[in-house]
Order: C-alpha cells, then sequence, then structure tokens
C-alpha cells in the first residue's frame, strides 16, 4: 500500500512530501528496502489499544508515542502533473509510472487560487478546476490504455467466450485493478457484457469509474493559512460535491513543526493542535512559531497534513490497525514483547486473512483466533475491527 502526493507545480507538494515523510526514526527497522528519491516513509496515526488498557509496549515495526501509535507507510512524491501529462507531456511517462503504484492519492491543490494551470503566480485561479483536470488526465490515461488493440480485444474475447471481468483486469493489472474493480465499474455504469458493443464514451465512462474505484483521491486544500474563509469554505463545499474529502492543510507550518521537533526545539506529535516549547531558540524562530500557533494551529485545530494522511488510509482505503499476540493474557508475542507488531488490514478482513499476513503457515494451519479483548475464540467469519488485538491458533507442521 503506497500513498502518492500529487499536484502541480508550485502548490507546495514537495513541501507537503518533505514534511510529511520527516520522521525521525531509524527506518532501517522496516520492511521498505530500497528506498527511491521519491518515495519516503510517513506515519498513519492512530490511538494505540495500551492507551485504554493500560499496557506499555514494545513496539517493532511502528513506532509508541503518547498513547498513539505511529504506523509508517510508504509515501511517492508523484512529480511532474503538468496539462497533457497522459500523452507523455512533461514528465508524463514517469508521472504515470509512479502514479501506477500508489493505492491512494494526495491532491495538493492551492486554496488561495494563487497558481494557474501551469504552476506560474496569477491573481486567480479556481482550485477547483485543478480536481477536474487531474481527474481528467487520470481518466485519458486509463482510456489510452484500454483503447489500444480495444477492437481486437474485445473481439477476442467474445469470440473466446473469456470473462469480461478477468480479462479487462489482465490488460489493466499494471494499474492494479482487480476483477472486483472491474466487476463494479461495469455493474455501477449498467455496461452490457458485450464488450464488442461498447462505444468509446462508454469506454471514457468505464475509465472514469475504474479511477474512482482504483484511485481514490482525497484534496488538502494547501496554503490554507494563506487562504480566506470562503475560498476554503468553497473548495470544500465544491469538493464534496464532487464525493471528495477536503482537508485544509499548511504543509509549510508542518514542516517548520517537524523540524523543529527533530532539532529538539519543541515537542511535538504530527497531528495535534499544539507543541510545547523544550528549550531557547532565537527570537526569529520563536515568532514563527508563535505565528504557526496562531494562524494555522489555532485556526484549522492541527496543519491538516496528518489528517489527511490518516484519512487517506482509514477512511479511503479502508484499512484498520490489528495487533497479533501469542499470549492472549500478557499481549506478548513469544519473547515477551507487549503489542510488539501491528498490521494494517483491509476492513472486512478476518482472523486467517491476518493468519496469512503473519505468516503463510499460520495461514494454512489456520484453526481458530482468540479475541484478546474479550477472551472469546472467534472463527473465520469474524470481521477485525479497529486495534483488535487477536491471537491466532493454528496447527503447523
Ligand atoms: N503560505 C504557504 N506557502 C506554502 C505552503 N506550502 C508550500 N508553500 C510555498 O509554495 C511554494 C511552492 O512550494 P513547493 O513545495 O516547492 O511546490 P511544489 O508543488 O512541489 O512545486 P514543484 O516543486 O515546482 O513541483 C514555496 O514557496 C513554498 O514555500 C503552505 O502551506 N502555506
Amino acid at each position: 500500500m503506497e500513498i502518492g502526493v500529487v499536484g502541480k507545480p508550485n502548490v507546495g507538494k514537495s513541501t507537503f512530501f518533505s514534511a510529511a515523510t520527516l520522521v525521525d526514526v531509524d527506518i532501517a527497522n522496516y520492511p521498505f528496502t530500497t528506498i527511491e528519491a521519491n518515495v519516503g516513509v510517513t506515519y498513519v496515526i492512530a490511538e494505540h489499544p495500551c492507551k485504554e488498557l493500560g499496557c506499555k509496549p514494545n513496539p517493532q515495526n511502528y513506532e509508541y508515542r503518547n498513547g498513539l501509535a505511529l504506523i509508517p507507510v510508504k509515501m511517492i512524491d508523484v512529480a511532474g502533473l503538468v496539462p497533457g501529462a497522459h500523452e507523455g507531456r512533461g514528465l508524463g511517462n514517469k508521472f504515470l509510472d509512479d502514479l501506477r503504484m500508489a493505492s491512494v492519492l494526495i491532491h495538493v491543490v492551492d486554496a488561495t487560487g494563487k497558481t494557474d494551470a501551469e504552476g506560474q503566480p496569477t491573481d486567480y485561479h479556481d482550485p477547483v478546476d485543478d480536481i477536474e483536470f487531474l481527474e481528467k488526465e487520470i481518466n485519458y490515461w486509463i482510456y489510452g490504455i484500454l483503447k489500444k488493440n480495444w477492437d481486437k480485444f474485445a473481439k477476442r474475447i467474445k469470440l473466446q467466450r473469456i470473462p469480461l471481468e478477468r480479462a479487462i483486469a489482465e490488460h489493466l493489472s499494471g494499474i492494479g485493478v482487480s476483477e472486483n474493480d472491474v466487476w463494479a465499474a461495469i455493474h455501477n455504469l449498467g455496461l452490457g457484457d458485450d464488450p464488442t458493443g461498447w462505444r468509446d464514451e462508454d469506454l471514457l465512462a468505464f475509465a472514469s469509474a475504474i479511477r474512482r474505484i482504483n484511485k481514490p483521491m482525497i484534496i488538502a486544500a494547501n496554503k490554507a493559512d494563506a487562504a480566506s474563509d470562503e475560498q476554503i469554505e468553497r473548495l470544500r463545499r465544491e469538493g464534496e460535491r464532487r464525493g471528495y474529502i477536503v482537508v485544509p492543510t499548511s504543509a509549510a507550518a508542518e514542516l517548520t513543526l517537524r523540524k523543529a521537533a527533530k532539532a529538539g526545539f519543541i515537542d511535538y506529535v504530527p497531528g495535534s493542535s499544539d507543541f510545547k516549547i523544550l528549550k531557547p531558540m532565537s527570537s526569529k524562530q520563536e515568532k514563527a512559531l508563535k505565528l504557526i500557533r496562531e494562524r494555522v494551529l489555532e485556526r484549522f485545530g492541527s496543519t491538516g497534513v496528518q489528517e489527511v494522511i490518516n484519512r487517506a488510509v482509514f477512511e479511503l482505503l479502508g484499512l484498520i490497525p490489528v495487533y497479533p499476540v501469542e499470549d492472549e493474557n500478557k499481549l506478548t508475542d513469544g519473547f515477551g514483547n507487549v503489542l510488539p507488531h501491528v498490521h494494517l488490514m483491509k476492513r472486512g478482513s478476518t482472523p486467517r486473512d491476518l493468519a496469512y499476513k503473519v505468516h503463510t503457515d499460520l495461514g494454512e494451519g489456520f484453526l481458530y483466533a482468540v479475541n484478546a479483548k474479550t477472551k472469546r475464540r472467534v472463527g473465520e467469519d469474524y470481521e477485525l475491527e479497529f486495534n483488535d488485538i487477536i491471537k491466532i491458533v493454528a496447527v503447523t507442521r
């Protein structure tokens, strides 16, 4: 699962990415081996079960701070969005390659309207246009892949009676489209099951439906610190009307706060509504932080950066944190570590899915599970819940 950050030039996308991936931990512990220049590690943050249970965790694949679990996830800086990117304009192909890998998109727009369609400074540009423009770029990109050899492809499916969902999913496998995605898109649009009868506009509508399912998007209304309440309200209203979550953000404020925290000047947990000064700093620095407190934190409740990341993962992707343990009473693994591991699972997953995630053998030998919070035995039909702690019982060979 990877979060893509996308936006036209100058909206603060790089600032957003730098802020989000400025994490003060040793990422060598995490299973993300080679990290490319435009790929970083960020966190999703959720309340930790120990807050409720009063335990003291020994985290191994996440961080624990002030009763919160900071769970690492990969983030890609998807550079090169310009009009016509789907035709290879600008960094078009690199843009599409990065886009391919992202499971969810954070679309950074300039809420002040001071950046035009090409990323140049301007008096006023409607950021709502940027939302539509990115939709269109992605639609045409998917359409372009489908359109290639479509007639031949459709005839072959019909002639050889290949299941439509499977064939199209294979055709679009490069962007990670599943048979379920294809089924849902066909179903939503009421398209017939004879692909030779699909017209051009059907293909485009299908591409658009696939985008909505496969590349869900959240809007970061960035530079919120410099935008008026009216500008933010309008963007929120128009975004929501199009089905998006819109969160006002100040990437610049978040970057300053994280840098100050990393240098030990302040205590700041991303997503929080305030920070604490830990040691003296220059009056210029102090003034900058004071401004952030007044213009961003007090006005919006946070910088919005962490909220966008959390909502992208928990709401749009529907992932939930789940903690596997070996001892359901002590909440430990085999070495006595309390809640050492967390896994982000798709909502609706079962204990067996979790077992597979921990180890294939555990999945294959799965017998039953124990919900450590209730001490109840649960079977395969149990749906995992947010912050569940699960002991898996399996036969091992
Ligand atoms: N007021 C304000 N300015 C911001 C914010 N985020 C970024 N900026 C400024 O906006 C300008 C562009 O920021 P970048 O992060 O370089 O923008 P970008 O979208 O990555 O642009 P490219 O690197 O050209 O793709 C810089 O001058 C930033 O300081 C913000 O939250 N508030």
